[in-house]
């Protein structure tokens, strides 16, 4: 079976506030997926449906093949779910955390291994209260790789952490890919789920907006690429400034697929561009019959978040 997840029409209310309006994504085993979106998106309450924490008003979920309204607990012994860190008694060692866990699963794993996959063992004497905002990340990661789960959910995992200790944590997901399992994570740093996932869901206002790996997702909704080129030798003599001279710009704006071309301050031409792969060639030609010389070339592609943009006009963190 190659499917973890199947989620079908879900919708979930509280009172007036629909919080999850119509969701639907498979979850593919062994890959890293990511529900992404603002605040309020719905990305929470769709993962507490998931993991058997709240009843759907409507749809079915099916997790690890199993029906979740229908067996929750059979769903919670294929699953581990990464507890905030409100769940930790601030007193226990990081040792004695992991025991406490692994004592409430039927197969634990042993606690030493699972200190040594998320770097904890030199903090295994080390109380809870004590440790930084990445280590207790990866402490609560532990406790929810305790069970030896197939499907790992993590809420935010990188949330309030520097650059460093958050790729640190990609590290550990990868890892925990790389062991065959699941990973179902939220997030609303675009860029994150850009690097980190293998398919994403954008979500906004409780509804889908759009499913696909980051590039699918990308090349679909942006399919325009701009092209970096920087000539040299063009300008003509008196131009100062580096300012390309006029005919450079009109060969390149005829160059088959270019829609625009734009110039940048420090003498780069941008040029915009569906097919940036026959673009690329293209130049290359007119740089090997002598027509044009460049010192720099390079592609651009939009990213998760211009996708974001693009689909509800606004920014991801306005
Ligand atoms: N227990 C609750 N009772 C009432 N409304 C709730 C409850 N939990 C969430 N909501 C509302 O449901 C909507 C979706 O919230 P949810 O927490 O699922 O979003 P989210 O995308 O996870 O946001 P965040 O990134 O802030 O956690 C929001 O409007 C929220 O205010």
């Amino acid at each position: 079976m190659d499917t973890a997840i199947v989620v079908e029409h879900l919708v979930k209310r509280y009172r007036d506030v629909v919080a999850v309006d119509g969701v639907s994504f498979t979850v593919r085993r062994g890959e890293i997926f990511g529900l992404l979106g603002p605040n309020g998106a719905g990305k929470t309450t769709t993962l507490e449906v998931l993991e058997g924490l709240r009843a759907p008003d409507a749809g079915r979920v099916e997790v690890a093949g199993i029906d979740v309204r229908r067996h929750p607990r059979q769903v919670k012994a294929r699953i581990g779910v990464q507890l905030q860190d409100a769940g930790f008694f601030g007193r226990l060692t990081v040792r004695e955390t992991i025991g406490l866990f692994a004592s409430f699963a039927a197969r634990p794993r042993p606690v030493e291994a699972l200190m040594e996959e998320l770097s904890l063992q030199d903090k295994a004497g080390t109380q809870v209260r004590h440790l930084s905002g990445g280590q207790r990340q990866r402490l609560s990661i532990a406790c929810a790789l305790v069970g030896d789960p197939e499907i790992v959910f993590l809420d935010e995992p990188t949330t309030g952490l520097d650059p460093q200790a958050r790729r640190a944590l990609w590290d550990v997901i990868w890892a925990i890919r790389a062991q065959g399992r699941t990973v179902v994570l939220t997030t609303h740093y675009m860029e994150e789920a850009q690097a980190l996932c293998d398919r994403v869901g954008i979500m906004d206002h409780g509804r889908l907006l759009a499913l696909g790996t980051p590039m699918e997702l990308i090349e679909r909704l942006l399919p325009e690429a701009r092209v970096y080129v920087r000539p040299i030798d063009e300008a003509p003599a008196g131009a100062g400034g580096g300012d390309v001279a006029p005919p450079m710009v009109d060969r390149l704006r005829a160059l088959p697929g270019v829609t625009r071309v734009d110039q940048t301050g420090d003498g780069h031409l941008v040029l915009l561009t569906a097919q940036p792969e026959s673009l690329l060639q293209q130049l290359a030609g007119e740089a090997h019959e002598g027509r044009l010389r460049y010192s720099s070339l390079r592609v651009e592609r939009g990213t998760l978040e211009d996708v974001f943009l693009h689909l509800t006009g606004r920014r991801l963190r306005d």
